[in-house]
C-alpha cells in the first residue's frame, strides 16, 4: 500500500510548489499604443481613479466620458507619438521599467538565488497588478513584497498602487503574506544617485548652470491641505539634494509641473518659473525630475519640449534636461538596498 503524501491527496488537489518570495515593482501605467482607443482606455481608467480625481463620480464621469475623453486622447496620443519606442512598440516608461526589472532581478538573484522572483506591474493598463499578483502566486510565491516606484508618497500614486495590490490579494483563496515599501525620498543612497547624475551632467558642461530646477509632478493644492504629505516629501528631497551637492539656496529651486484641470495645483508651476528665471537673467538652467523613477511622457515631452520652449521663449539660452535615474547603476543599487531591507526576516 502506498503511504506517500501525494497518494493521500484528493484527486483535484492543486500542486504544492516549494514556497518562494515575490518582489513586485509597480509603476503608474502607460497606454498600449498612441492611437485614439488605446489612449482613451488608458486615460479613462487613470482618470476614473478617485485617488487621482476625487470629485463625485456623478459629476465627474459625464464630464470625463463625454468631454475630456473625446478630446484628450488625440492631443496626448500625438505627444506620445513623438517619444514612442517604435522598435519595441511601447512607451519609454514601459521600456525603462523592463530594464529596471531585469537589473533588479539580477541583483536579487545574486543575493538570494532562486528563492526570490522579481517582476513588474502597472496601476493602469498592462500588465495589470492583478495579473502579476496571480502570476507570482501561481509560481509559488507565499510572500510578496510590493514596491511602488515613487520616491515621494502621494495618494494619487503610492496609495492607489497599494490599493490595487490589496484588492488583488482580496481575490486570493490562499492569501500570501504581504508587505508594501514606504517612500524612499530621504534615503542617502537615492539622494546620492540623484546627486551623482547631476554632477555627471554638470561635469560635461563648459559652464555651470545658473540654477538647478527640481521639477516634480504636481497635485492639486487642496490635496496638501487635506493631509497628503507629497508636497513636504518633494521639498525635503530638494533640501537633501541641495545639501549633498553643496549648492547655495540661490542655485536650486523646487517647482511643480503637469497641472491638470481648473483647480490650483502646487506652486510654483515649472512652465512659469522657468520663464521667470530667464527674465530674471538666469539664462542657463538645468532641470531634473526627482519624482519620476523613469523617463516618461511628463519628462521627455513636457519638460524637454514644452517647458524648454517656455524658457527659450522668455530669453533663456542654455537648457539642459537631466534624465531620470532610470536603470542607472546607482539607482538600481539604491532600489535593491530598499528591497533587501524590506525582505528582512523573510529569507534569512
Ligand atoms: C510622479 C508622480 C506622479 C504624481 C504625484 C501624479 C499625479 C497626478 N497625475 C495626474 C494626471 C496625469 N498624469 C499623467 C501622466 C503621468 N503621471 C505620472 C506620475 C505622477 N502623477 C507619470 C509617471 C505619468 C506618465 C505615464 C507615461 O506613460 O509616460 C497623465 C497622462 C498623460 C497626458 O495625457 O498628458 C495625466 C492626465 C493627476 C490628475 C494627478 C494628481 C491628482
Ligand atoms: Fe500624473
Ligand atoms: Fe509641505
Amino acid at each position: 500500500m502506498k503511504n506517500d503524501v501525494a497518494s493521500q491527496l484528493p484527486p483535484a488537489h492543486p500542486t504544492v510548489t516549494p514556497p518562494k518570495v515575490g518582489v513586485l515593482l509597480a509603476n503608474l501605467g502607460t497606454p498600449d499604443g498612441y492611437d485614439y482607443w488605446s489612449m482613451r482606455r488608458y486615460l479613462g481608467e487613470f482618470l476614473s481613479d478617485r485617488r487621482v480625481i476625487d470629485y463625485s463620480p456623478l459629476l465627474w464621469q459625464p464630464l470625463l466620458q463625454l468631454v475630456i475623453l473625446s478630446k484628450r486622447p488625440f492631443s496626448s496620443g500625438a505627444a506620445y507619438k513623438t517619444i514612442w519606442n517604435h522598435e519595441a512598440n511601447e512607451s519609454p516608461l514601459m521600456t525603462i521599467t523592463k530594464q529596471q526589472t531585469a537589473k533588479i532581478k539580477s541583483a536579487m538573484q545574486a543575493r538570494y538565488g532562486d528563492d526570490v522572483m522579481v517582476d513588474y506591474c502597472m496601476r493602469y493598463g498592462n500588465p495589470s497588478t492583478k495579473s502579476k499578483v496571480q502570476a507570482l502566486v501561481d509560481a509559488g510565491c507565499r510572500k510578496i513584497l510590493f514596491f511602488p516606484l515613487y520616491p515621494q508618497y502621494a495618494g494619487a500614486t503610492s496609495a492607489t498602487a497599494n490599493d490595487a495590490f490589496f484588492s488583488a490579494l482580496m481575490q486570493q483563496k490562499w492569501q500570501p503574506d504581504s508587505r508594501t515599501v514606504s517612500p524612499y525620498f530621504d534615503r542617502p543612497s537615492y539622494i546620492d544617485a540623484l546627486a551623482q547624475s547631476i554632477e555627471r551632467s554638470y561635469a560635461g558642461m563648459d559652464q555651470k548652470p545658473d540654477i538647478l530646477v527640481c521639477s516634480y509632478h504636481g497635485v492639486p493644492e487642496r490635496y496638501l491641505t487635506e493631509g497628503d504629505p507629497y508636497h513636504c516629501h518633494c521639498q525635503k528631497t530638494t533640501r537633501l539634494l541641495k545639501e549633498r551637492l553643496g549648492l547655495p539656496d540661490t542655485e536650486i529651486v523646487t517647482t511643480f509641473q503637469s497641472k491638470f484641470g481648473p483647480e490650483e495645483w502646487l506652486k510654483p508651476y515649472t512652465v512659469e518659473e522657468v520663464a521667470r528665471l530667464a527674465e530674471a537673467g538666469k539664462k542657463r538652467i538645468a532641470i531634473c525630475a526627482p519624482a519620476f523613477s523613469a523617463d516618461c511622457i511628463e519628462t521627455l515631452e513636457e519638460i524637454n519640449e514644452e517647458i524648454r520652449e517656455s524658457f527659450e521663449h522668455a530669453g533663456g539660452e542654455h537648457f539642459t534636461y537631466i534624465p531620470c535615474l532610470n536603470d542607472d547603476d546607482a539607482h538600481i543599487a539604491a532600489l535593491s538596498e530598499v528591497i533587501e531591507e524590506n525582505l528582512q526576516g523573510w529569507l534569512d
